[in-house]
């Protein structure tokens, strides 16, 4: 196999001039023409780099969750409509497939995948396709095949592909021994939840890639998003998006977590933004892969107040589930993002009463449109 003959006459000679050998290996998977995968060897030839186009093309998996719709709105507002594309197992509701292009897509399924990449010249990929933290501890093998199994499909696709790759981790990836408050970027990752070691595992893969492979993988720990026109898929942190819905609908709320869990958590617009912002920072910027964003901190008993100052009749009442309160226990309560805001300019906009407005407005101008229907 001469491709390989040659990685280990790279890999060699790295050696011999490292000395010692405890330097990070940095090879380019494209300078030596290997890719972790065994696959054809002109597998570069095919690669398609973003300065060959003017707008990066985009891949989303699992975009029709709480995030890849929004995701896609503000890339392809940047972009360019066709050159964003969804993906997921889910049938999108009408809106969306005729918002732009929409592919069936199951990242378990590699030939696939590879094909999509192929034939539509992908260079950017977003990775969203998983099963959240509550979900998970549901369903631990199929959490464990699409979080980790997926993300090996979508590593070596990438990295045979020359593609930049975004891969979300989350406040899920700590646990009970990190420091809780605040949590630093580096600092000891012992998750409790099979969520939470998939997302480690991402975090560690994509950044063994960059070093080994020269992968463009660029990671950011999101807090508890908090969205008005799309659901929560099934986390620890949802209640902070129920509790919208409820209080205009019925008045009342009935909260998994105990009043005093202090979780981090941010709006939508600022995580999808923070999202193209890391997409597009110059890679010199970046003096790590994987970074903590922060917007804000409370507990359910905080929010109620808040939301209270628009609907003073909510009654909230607290019926605790003890899988869901275990996880948030263990998690983060403030985040440490300083690392973002000053490599690349991280810099949040909703605090946690102009998120409360922000729900308020849309969802009421929702519910008002619904009436008048
Ligand atoms: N929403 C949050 O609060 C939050 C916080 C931190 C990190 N994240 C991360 O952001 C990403 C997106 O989150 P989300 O809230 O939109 O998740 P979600 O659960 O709402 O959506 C995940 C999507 O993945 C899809 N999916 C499942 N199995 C698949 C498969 N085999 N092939 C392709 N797609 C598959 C699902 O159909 C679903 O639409 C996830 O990786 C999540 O871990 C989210
Ligand atoms: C925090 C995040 O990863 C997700 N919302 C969850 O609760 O599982």
């Amino acid at each position: 196999m001469p491709m390989i003959r040659a990685f280990s006459k790279v890999a060699k000679d790295l050696f011999r001039t490292k000395g010692c050998g405890c330097e990070p290996l940095i090879v380019s998977v494209r300078s030596i023409t290997f890719s972790p995968r065994q696959v054809t060897t002109d597998a570069s030839f095919h690669s398609v780099s973003f300065s060959e186009t003017d707008h990066p093309k985009v891949l989303i998996t699992g975009g029709l969750g709480q995030l890849g719709v929004g995701l896609a709105k503000l890339l392809r507002k940047r972009f360019g409509k066709n050159n964003v594309i969804l993906s997921d197992i889910r049938k999108p509701s009408s809106d969306v497939y005729h918002s732009g292009p929409f592919i069936y897509s199951d990242i378990l399924d590699y030939k696939n995948l590879r094909e999509i990449v192929v034939n539509n010249r992908i260079t950017w990929l977003v990775h969203y396709s998983a099963l959240l933290s509550a979900v998970g501890e549901a369903n631990v093998s199929l959490a464990r095949d699409v979080n980790i199994t997926g993300l090996h499909n979508i590593l070596d696709i990438s990295a045979e592909h020359g593609l930049r790759l975004f891969v979300p981790s989350t406040i899920g990836a700590f646990g009970p021994t990190s420091p809780r408050n605040p949590t630093p970027d580096l600092c000891i990752q012992r998750p409790r939840t099979i969520y939470g070691v998939s997302k480690v595992h991402a975090e560690l893969m994509g950044e063994y890639y960059h070093h080994r492979y020269g992968l463009d993988f660029r990671c950011l720990r999101y807090p508890g998003i908090i969205s008005a026109d799309s659901q929560p898929g099934g986390g620890t942190t949802d209640y902070a998006v129920q509790i919208f819905h409820d209080a205009v609908k019925s008045g009342k709320f009935v909260c998994n977590l105990r009043p005093d869990t202090r979780l981090p958590m941010m709006f939508i617009d600022d995580c999808l933004r923070a999202t193209l912002e890391v997409l597009e920072a110059p890679a010199e910027s970046l003096s790590m892969r994987t970074y903590n964003i922060n917007a804000m901190s409370f507990t359910p008993e905080e929010l109620t107040k808040e939301v209270q100052k628009q609907l003073p009749d909510l009654q909230v009442t607290y019926e605790i589930d003890p899988v869901r309160q275990a996880i948030a226990d263990s998690w983060p309560m403030n985040f440490d993002d300083h690392n973002a805001r000053k490599d690349w300019g991280w810099k949040h906009d909703y605090d946690l009463p102009e998120l409360v407005q922000t729900m308020f407005n849309f969802i009421g101008s929702e519910s008002r449109l619904a009436h008048a229907n």
